[in-house]
């Protein structure tokens, strides 16, 4: 099962090994619990670490290969991010993509040497989503053939960028560019922030820290401003667009050829949630077979909480989702790497596809995640409240996914502009020019669904039944634009008020996506028991996802309710099938306890002890009077007392 959740036999076995190694290095071992470190702490405790990996991580994995990097990183430095988040998982993709051949090889081996430390700088105090109202300028100066980096007002500061405040010394910085008094929009650019011998900010550079979030503290997300800062005109990345010496501009092959390293994180990091949501699910599941509280049968000892159906409800459609996502990630990272690799020669044909995609995926893959991470929580009582469980820092981190790359109801409404765009393709009898992932929408369907009613017929009908109610939402919501269009209102203020019913359709596209790419692993598998397994789990994932969106089956009358009947009885039925397996199928991920961090979630199961270890350990209890006792609570009940 692992190598199927890694990809192979080989990437299953390469992650064991490196565990291993990794425990046998206490030097890349957490000191203390990271619940236990000040925000302070972490970030020094990191930058350790990140220092012996710089030396001996050619000891442990083969640092070309991002899926090595990425489960040493886990294992290591674990979700809460690290002083070089960002230099991996944007500022190299970032060059690599839009730095011309001369600029890949002035730049990209000091990054890769890791000589300098970079990040990705384009969100501002004032604008993330819309970045045509980007504040930052870049104005060409043609006399001395430099780039006058400027921040006209505050809330044109960069502000979130990961590692800015603190680690990075140099960033792709995203700022409008002027030339002769013309604005060509955001374009990146390479610039050094902090002088390299004392990492001072260097003149004209106002930087800091933004201060504590939610989640993601060992990252110093930071400020920025820019006070006539001058850059060489060849500091421009110019792998697509270019600028010449005169200030001749020439444009890319594709308007938003430079928005590839956001495409980058929303394609990889489907993978990244579908691993924080099994990683909470592994707690959970390991603790509810653990925690014995209350009877089923009053005659019988108490059972695992396991045992009940409410929790298994709460806990293993969310399985069947991390497999979904694992799997539907996978192929989103493949074809992100071929629609990469044929840009960078020219062709951009894919692009639209790629992005419609990546946006729809990281919208409703990040929101499931979410949610199945706190039911998680949930799950474990009181003691998932306790960061013991390590559940709520997992919450965190993903959480933000919903946010970052892309703001999520934005990201859907991007994937409607492409399935409205489909959609007219289908009403204007052009669907022979629909592309394969909107294929369906041209397909005329049968008039109710089949499910239940044909024998043996695998997933068919499933697929079908969601393809229905997902054609069904992208032509309404469109019928719906293009009525109010038809009406006179101004195109914005038409695709505004369908917005909502439009993020429906991205939705549920999205989530057929995500079925099909599930249906499509299973279908390849071999290895009878494994296939078994995953069968079970499809046919819980595709009956509880059904019976989530069913109301826009039940409103035309595709599904019966009946039939409804039927999928409801076939979630509890794949609930019991799946009980025996359960543990199984997330110890599969082969998660070590040094990349869990939960005592809830100890692969041996001794909790209790365990809790109380941790609990004695807090730094509260490292002496029975606390100074706030002595200093103020003593003296008020000694007052009280008078
Ligand atoms: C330490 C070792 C680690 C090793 C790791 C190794 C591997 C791991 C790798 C990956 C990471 C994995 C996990 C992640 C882990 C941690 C992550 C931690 C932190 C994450 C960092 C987060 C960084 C950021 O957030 S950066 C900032 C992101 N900002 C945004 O996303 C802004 C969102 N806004 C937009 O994208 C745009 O503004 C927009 C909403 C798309 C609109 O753009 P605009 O230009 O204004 O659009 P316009 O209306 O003019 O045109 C729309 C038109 O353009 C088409 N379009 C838009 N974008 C694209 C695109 N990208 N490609 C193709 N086409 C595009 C769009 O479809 C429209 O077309 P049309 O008109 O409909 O035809
Ligand atoms: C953990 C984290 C890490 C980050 N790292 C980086 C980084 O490394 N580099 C970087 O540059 N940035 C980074 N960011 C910033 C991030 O990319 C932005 O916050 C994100 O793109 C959202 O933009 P915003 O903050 O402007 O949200 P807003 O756009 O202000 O969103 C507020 C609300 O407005 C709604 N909204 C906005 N526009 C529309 C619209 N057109 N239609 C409908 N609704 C709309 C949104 O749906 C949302 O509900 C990070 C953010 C976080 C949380």
């Amino acid at each position: 099962m692992a190598a199927q959740i890694w990809g192979s036999e080989k990437r299953a076995r390469r992650r064991r090994e490196i565990s291993a190694k990794i425990a046998q290095m206490p030097e890349l071992h957490d000191s203390k619990p990271l619940p236990f470190m000040t925000r302070e702490e972490k970030i020094m405790e990191s930058a350790r670490k990140l220092t012996i990996l710089t030396e001996k991580m050619g000891q442990i994995i083969d640092p070309t290969d991002p899926a090595e990097l990425y489960h040493l990183n886990n294992e290591v430095l674990g979700l809460e991010g690290n002083p070089m988040a960002l230099h991996g998982v944007m500022f190299i993709p970032a060059l690599s993509a839009q730095a011309s051949d001369e600029q890949q090889a002035k730049w990209l081996p000091r990054a890769l040497r890791r000589e300098i430390i970079g990040t990705y700088a384009q969100t501002e105090l004032g604008h993330g989503t819309n970045l045509q109202n980007l504040e930052t300028t870049a104005t060409y100066d043609l006399a001395t053939q430099e780039f006058v980096l400027h921040t006209p007002q505050i809330t044109a500061l960069k502000w979130w960028p990961g590692n800015l405040g603190k680690s990075s010394n140099y960033a792709v910085v995203v700022a409008h560019m002027i030339i002769k008094a013309k604005n060509y929009g955001p374009h990146p650019f390479m610039v050094q922030l902090r002088d390299e011998k004392t990492h001072e900010p260097l003149p004209g550079i106002t930087i800091g820290d933004i201060g504590p979030k939610m989640a993601y503290n060992i990252v110093d997300n930071g400020f920025l401003g820019f006070n006539k800062y001058r850059i060489p005109r060849t500091n421009l990345l110019m792998r697509h667009t270019k600028v010449e010496a005169d200030g001749t501009y020439i444009k890319p092959p594709h308007a938003k050829i430079n928005y590839s390293a956001m495409v980058h994180v929303r394609a990889y990091m489907l993978t990244g949630q579908a691993i924080m949501l099994a990683s909470a699910l592994n707690i959970a599941t390991r603790y509810s077979s653990v925690r014995r509280q209350g009877q089923i049968d009053k005659s019988q000892p108490e059972v695992k909480v396991l045992e009940y159906q409410t929790q298994q409800h709460r806990l293993f459609p969310s399985i069947a989702r991390a497999y979904a996502f694992q799997f539907a990630g996978a192929e989103t990272v493949k074809l992100y790497e071929h629609v990469l690799k044929e840009m960078k020669s020219g062709n951009v044909s894919l692009m639209a596809d790629l992005h419609a995609l990546t946006s729809g995926l990281k919208s409703v893959v990040t929101y499931q995640t979410g949610e199945g991470i706190e039911q998680a929580r949930m799950a474990c009582g009181g003691h998932g409240y306790s960061m013991a469980s390590y559940i709520s820092e997992i919450y965190g981190v993903a959480i933000g996914g919903c946010t970052y790359e892309g703001e999520n109801m934005v990201m859907l409404l991007q994937l409607a502009r492409y399935l409205v765009k489909s959609a007219a393709l289908v009403k204007s009898g052009q669907s022979s020019k629909l592309g394969p992932l909107v294929a369906y929408l041209g397909v005329k369907s049968e008039p109710t669904s089949l499910i239940d009613r044909i024998p043996n017929s695998g997933f068919t009908e499933y697929v079908k039944t969601f393809q229905h109610v997902s054609k069904r939402q992208t032509l309404k919501a469109a019928d719906m634009f293009f009525g109010l269009m038809e009406k006179g209102e101004k195109r914005e203020i038409a695709w505004n008020k369908c917005s909502v019913e439009l993020n429906r359709a991205s939705r549920l596209h999205t989530r057929l996506f995500i079925v099909e790419a599930f249906v499509r692993r299973v279908n390849e598998i071999a290895d009878i028991r494994i296939k078994e397994a995953l069968t079970d789990l499809l046919h819980l994932h595709v009956n509880y996802e059904l019976l989530d969106i069913a109301s826009y089956a039940l409103e035309d009358g595709f599904l019966s309710a009946s039939q409804l009947d039927y999928i409801r009885d076939q979630v509890y039925l794949y609930l019991g099938k799946i009980r025996p397996n359960a543990v199984s199928l997330l110890d599969s991920w082969e998660f070590s306890d040094i990349e869990l961090r939960s005592v809830l979630g100890r692969r041996d199961g001794n909790v209790y002890e365990n809790l109380f270890k941790w609990a004695k350990s807090s730094p509260l209890n490292k002496t029975d009077v606390l100074s706030s006792v002595t200093q103020y609570l003593k003296p008020m009940m000694e007052k009280a007392r008078l």
